[in-house]
Parts: structure tokens; C-alpha cells; sequence
């Protein structure tokens, strides 16, 4: 039998340099002193937690990536808590954060945007096999580990499918489809539009309904005024790739099985039709 997950306590863990700053709490390098073995430490403050009255959010994260394995998922091996915090025990991503690399690049070119989207379809296609939909896909939320493996993270905004959940708009709106703008239920569709959105982000260096405030992204997003670039050379399988998931109505979104047979996919990622 699997053996019972051992009680982790902050003194198990050597800590190490801040790896980055988020709303709940930090992030360390950390290692495990028995082991050696090498880890994130996601510190969260429990006053903090229930200011914004997410501890519900939490558990459901815990409990959805600790179950989730797969490559292009950052695990979650374990939890722990103390008196004033809670402690989240993750795969150290060795390259950080996506969002980073692409706004110091500005854009990807699209054998970059077609492999990163390539292991994103292959990710989402497990969540969806296990009824995970993540409801939150935007390169803040995706992570780099070596040789370029990109890993989904932070699963705060997961639910088992369907849901009709709400989820405070908080943030930006930019990758919501239309059915969660309007509150309305919604299903495993809702992440082939933000893989949409996000391919979009990759190759034109922003997401394609940003304006000016809520109320403009949310007319740009329910009338999917979809518009691309002259001046940005970008393929044509590029283009009906984003548009083919880029559709009002969940069910004529391209499926991610579609996705991955994209001419746009095969002919930019070698190797793919062999997965
Ligand atoms: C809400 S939050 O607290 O989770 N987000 C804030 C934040 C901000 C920044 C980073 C990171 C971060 C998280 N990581 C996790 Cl989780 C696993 N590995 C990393 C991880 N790894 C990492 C690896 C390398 C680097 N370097 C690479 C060389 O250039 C300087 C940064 C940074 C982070 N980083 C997190």
C-alpha cells in the first residue's frame, strides 16, 4: 500500500533564497534535510487567508494538485501548518516564471509559442480526463522548469467539472470566455479559450481583447472582437489556430485532441504526432 504521507514540519527543511513575492504569502527554495531533495516552500499567512476568506480555496487547490501528476503539472508533494501559517510543498520550477521570460521578450516566435502550447493542450487534456477544469490559465500561473518544460501551477481557481461556481472577478478579466463572464454555468471549454487567449499573448505580445478598463475587455470578449496585427508576421495555421478556439459557444471550440492535429502544432513542435 502507498505508504501514509508523513507528517512534514517546517524543521524537515533547510530554507533558502526567496524565489518571489505573491498575494498570501512567499515563496523559498527550500531543501529537505534527509533527502537533499529540493523544493519550493509556498509560505501562506492564515490572517491572511481568511481576510480574503479563500482558506475554502486552499484546501480545494491542496486537494486537487496533490492528486494531479503529470509533467507538465508542478507537483504538490505536501502540506503542513503552524500557528500563523500554512505551508505549501512544491516542485521547484528551475526557470521561473513564464510571464517574466515573455514580457522581457515581449513575444515568442511560434516554434517557442507552438511547444509551450503544445505541453499546455497535453496537461489540459489530463486535467480534463480527471474532470480537473483549471478556470485560470494566464502566463502568470505557468512556470519553466529544464530544458524548457512548462508546468502548470497554482490551481486556486480549479473545480471539478461542470461548475457554475463564482469567481470573483477579481483581476484581470482578459482570459475569460463569455459564459464565465456572465456568471453562467460552464464546463471543460472554458480552458480551450484561455489556451485561445494565451496563444494569442505568445505570439502578438498581448492578450487579444485588452482595453481600457472592465467594462471595454468585457465587450471586446463577448462579441469576440478578435483582431490581429499587420505589422506582427505571424503564419496563417498561427491565426486559424487562435481562432478556431477563440469561439463564442463552448461547443464549437476546437477539442484538445483537434488542437494537438493542428497543422500549426505539428509542423512547429517535431515529435508531437508521436505523443
Ligand atoms: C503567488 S507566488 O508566490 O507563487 N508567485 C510569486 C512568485 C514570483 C516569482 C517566482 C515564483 C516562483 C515560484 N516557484 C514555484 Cl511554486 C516553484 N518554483 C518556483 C520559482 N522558481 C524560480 C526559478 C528561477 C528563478 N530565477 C531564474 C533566473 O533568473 C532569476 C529568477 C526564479 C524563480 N519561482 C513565485
Amino acid at each position: 500500500a502507498k505508504p501514509a504521507r508523513r507528517k512534514w514540519c517546517l524543521d524537515d527543511f533547510e530554507i533558502g533564497r526567496p524565489l518571489g513575492k505573491g498575494k498570501f504569502g512567499n515563496v523559498f527554495l527550500a531543501r529537505e534535510k534527509k533527502s537533499k531533495f529540493i523544493v519550493a516552500l509556498k509560505v501562506l499567512f492564515k490572517s491572511q487567508l481568511q481576510k480574503h476568506n479563500v482558506e475554502h480555496q486552499l484546501r480545494r487547490e491542496v486537494e486537487i494538485q496533490s492528486h494531479l501528476q503529470h509533467k507538465n503539472i508542478l507537483r504538490l508533494f505536501g502540506y503542513f501548518h503552524d500557528e500563523h501559517r500554512v505551508y505549501l510543498i512544491l516542485e521547484y520550477a528551475a526557470k521561473g516564471e513564464l510571464y517574466k521570460i515573455l514580457q522581457e521578450r515581449s513575444r515568442f516566435d511560434e516554434r517557442t509559442s507552438a511547444d509551450y502550447i503544445f505541453q499546455l493542450t497535453n496537461a489540459l487534456k489530463y486535467c480534463h480526463r480527471k474532470s480537473v477544469i483549471h478556470r485560470d490559465i494566464k502566463p502568470e500561473n505557468l512556470l519553466l522548469g529544464l530544458e524548457n518544460t512548462l508546468k502548470i501551477a497554482d490551481f486556486g481557481w480549479a473545480v471539478h467539472a461542470p461548475s457554475s461556481r463564482r469567481k470573483t472577478l477579481c483581476g484581470t478579466l482578459d482570459y475569460l470566455p463569455p459564459e464565465m463572464i456572465r456568471q453562467e454555468p460552464h464546463d471543460a471549454t472554458v480552458d480551450l479559450w484561455s489556451l485561445g487567449v494565451l496563444t494569442y499573448e505568445f505570439l502578438f505580445g498581448n492578450p487579444p481583447f485588452e482595453a481600457e478598463g472592465h467594462t471595454n475587455t468585457y465587450k471586446r470578449i463577448t462579441s469576440v472582437d478578435l483582431r490581429f496585427p499587420e505589422h506582427i508576421p505571424v503564419s496563417a495555421e498561427a491565426k486559424d489556430f487562435v481562432k478556431k478556439l477563440l469561439r463564442r459557444r463552448p461547443s464549437e471550440r476546437m477539442s484538445l485532441a483537434d488542437a494537438l492535429q493542428h497543422p500549426w502544432i505539428t509542423k512547429n513542435v517535431p515529435h508531437s504526432s508521436l505523443a
